[in-house]
């Protein structure tokens, strides 16, 4: 035992001997590095060991690096397509920061205005960084109020500003530099199930233009707004950037720029990259939507015949807008005293032919010719209803290089003489010679309803004139509804696509403003098809999203100029909605079943069951109960 303890003795007296042996060589060397470094300029540091990979880095702020993670820790640590693809220096991080920093100091001096809003949206970023369920209880128990800051119009500065703004990652980015790789990485994604993917390649954000990777904002927005109005589980939706880079000279030369600094892949690289990406989605989640967002006209249409019929996928700005549209239009035809079946009487103005336009020209002519009998004679005639001007003016049969989904809606050369217009022929002339019941602008033209535009439209054939300024954000909308009432009369029926003030028309009464946004639709579509299963999203599904949507108002609301619903009741129609889809599925037999719910089941279903199945499968902002268990 003694013999024990005094080899025990010996030994740790060895050990504190060999310890301070150890620190003192330590200790030199440390001196001989420091000296070496002063000569030399290489630095040498211990790598941190961590426990962790993919989001869970990103959301640890001890070990997040953010934009500065290097290509190869982005491929070591599963990072890949979950940042937006330039490294950043550190220096530059802190120069975004500060750029965003110095700007909110600066213009918070001169009026609450846009800084207000961005500074409201910073805040509410902050909670749904830490807090989801608290952040969409907010959301949705304030959405007349925050609404306009996660979605329409602020989200539009958000998206310009969003290279200073960027804090922590939302989302993914697929990027031309991903090609090849997109399959594998969609697994970096920490979620087994997505129900919802809203994706932009950034080519058109709003009436904004070409903002580049800056674009993730609009699904993110669009994304809130399914889970506050449709109650998609925030954990089952996933907002993406496909960056195939940008043509926005501005943000090409920008030193701060997130993204890819160079100019759009076109043509074929431009299908293989957003054909790579349907297929890498499709394959992890099989029964996931993907909304298109803002893509620009030129590959909107495309993209939605390449994939409609084989995925379950949508285009809001070309679908959603349509339907939303229609609703309206049905609404103006009512709010004159007259039946929806009047409908294909109605002369419309439409200023923009982009993807918005044509799609609302397209569903509003389908609509008017299945009111005529869907004959020949009945699409001729209701396609004569529409006079269509783009940046160009009056698009007629003269136009050169017309683009084919114009082309239905370009104006007879004959006609266009006998009604004293020509190819070209301004939006100003065109509503003097036409006298239309409906001006509708998709233009993304600021003031583009020009006093002259307001005052022809007095002599509107319609006794309750309806003018649509509809683009986005709140500076693009083609006229206010002050100009509209003041100029028109306080007859009309306004909406915007922007949320506006109503206006005081003195005397107690109010000129409604009514907000026209796909922000009414979507979200339904998406929960409707969710929940049926359907493998694909056909027309007779939208149609079916558009009249229940027209016929959510009352009679005497509509006779008041009220044609759309209130924002604060977009939980109720969005439910209303996605059941009139779900029941257009089921009638189509496209219905599968959603979960437990089977394909069967669901024929079985009455109208007020089906409304009760999608109330009862709408996420709730409740908080869990949390139990832990050990792995
Ligand atoms: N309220 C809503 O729910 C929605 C609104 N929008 C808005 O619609 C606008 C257009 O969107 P897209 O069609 O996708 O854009 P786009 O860029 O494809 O089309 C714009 C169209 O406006 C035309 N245009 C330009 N200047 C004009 C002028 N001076 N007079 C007449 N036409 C003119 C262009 O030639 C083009 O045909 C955007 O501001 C967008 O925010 C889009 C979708 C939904
Ligand atoms: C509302 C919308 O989708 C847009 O302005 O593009
Ligand atoms: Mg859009």
């Amino acid at each position: 035992m003694s013999n024990f303890s005094s080899q025990l003795r010996l030994s740790s007296s060895l050990i504190k001997r060999f310890k301070h042996q150890m620190a003192t060589n330590v200790s030199m060397m440390m001196m001989m590095m420091t000296e070496r470094r002063s000569f030399t300029t290489v630095e040498w540091h211990r790598p941190t060991i961590i426990h962790k990979r993919s989001l869970d880095i990103l959301h640890d702020p001890w070990f997040n690096k953010g934009t500065a993670f290097s290509t190869t820790e982005r491929d070591r640590l599963d990072l890949r397509g979950l940042l937006p693809p330039t490294v950043m220096t550190a220096q530059q991080q802190i120069d975004r920061f500060m750029v965003d920093l110095k700007k909110l100091e600066k213009n918070a001096r001169d009026g609450p205005s846009d800084p207000y809003a961005l500074a409201k949206w910073r805040i509410l970023n902050r909670l749904h960084d830490r807090n989801e369920t608290m952040y969409y209880k907010v959301l949705i128990d304030n959405i007349k109020e925050y609404a306009p800051l996660v979605y329409t119009p602020t989200v539009g500065l958000v998206c310009q500003n969003y290279s200073s703004l960027f804090r922590r990652p939302r989302g993914m980015y697929f990027s031309a530099a991903d090609r090849g790789e997109m399959m594998s990485m969609v697994y970096n994604w920490p979620s087994d199930q997505v129900d919802m993917i809203v994706v932009t390649d950034g080519s058109r954000i709003l009436g904004l233009g070409d903002l580049g990777v800056q674009g993730i904002g609009i699904a993110i927005g669009k994304l809130d707004l399914y889970v506050a109005a449709a109650g998609i589980n925030p954990q089952r939706v996933l907002p993406v950037m496909i960056d195939v880079g940008t043509n926005n000279e501005m943000l090409l030369k920008h030193p701060l720029y997130l993204g890819l600094q160079q100019h759009r892949l076109d043509g074929e690289e431009y299908l293989s990259v957003i054909d790579e990406f349907m297929e890498a989605v499709f394959t992890r989640w099989p029964n996931v939507i993907v909304q298109f967002e803002d893509f620009q006209s030129k590959w909107a249409f495309k993209l939605l015949q390449r994939y409609r019929h084989t995925y379950r996928m949508f285009n809001d700005d070309v679908q959603g807008t349509a339907g939303v549209a229609i609703a309206g239009l049905l609404g103006a035809v009512r709010a004159q005293g007259k039946p929806m079946i009047d409908f294909p009487k109605q002369k419309i103005v439409l200023a923009g032919a982009g993807s918005a336009g044509i799609g609302v020209a397209n569903t509003a002519c389908n609509t008017m010719a299945r009111m005529l009998g869907n004959s020949e004679s009945a699409i001729e005639s209701a396609r004569s209803q529409f006079w269509v001007v783009d940046a160009m003016g009056l698009i007629t049969e003269d136009r050169a290089n017309i683009d084919p989904e114009v082309l239905p809606f370009a104006r007879k050369m004959k006609e266009v003489g006998y009604q004293g217009l020509r190819e070209g022929a301004s939006l100003v002339e065109v509503v003097r010679q036409v006298n239309p019941d409906v001006l509708l602008g998709l233009s993304a033209v600021g003031s583009l309803f020009s006093k002259e535009v307001l005052e022809a439209m007095k002599h509107s054939t319609s006794t309750r004139p309806a003018i649509f300024a509809l683009s986005n954000p709140t500076k693009n909308a083609e006229c206010t509804p002050e100009e509209a009432f003041s100029i028109v009369g306080h007859h009309i029926i306004f909406a915007s696509g922007s949320p506006f003030k109503n206006v005081d028309l003195g005397n107690g009464t109010v000129g409604h403003c009514n907000q026209g946004n796909n922000m009414y639709l979507f979200p339904g579509i998406g929960l409707g098809t969710l929940l049926s299963g359907s493998p694909v999203i056909s027309d007779g599904m939208l149609q079916a999203a558009a009249e229940c949507l027209a016929t959510y108002m009352k009679e005497e609301e509509v006779l008041n100029g009220i044609i759309y619903p209130s924002i604060s009741s977009i939980r109720d129609i969005t439910k209303e909605i996605a059941a009139a889809v779900v029941r257009e599925a089921i009638e189509e037999d496209l219905a599968e079943g959603y979960r437990d719910m089977d394909a069967r089941d669901l024929q079985k279903l009455n109208q007020d069951e089906i409304v009760a199945f999608v109330k009862n499968n709408m996420w709730n902002p409740d908080y869990p109960t949390v139990v832990y268990k050990r792995d």
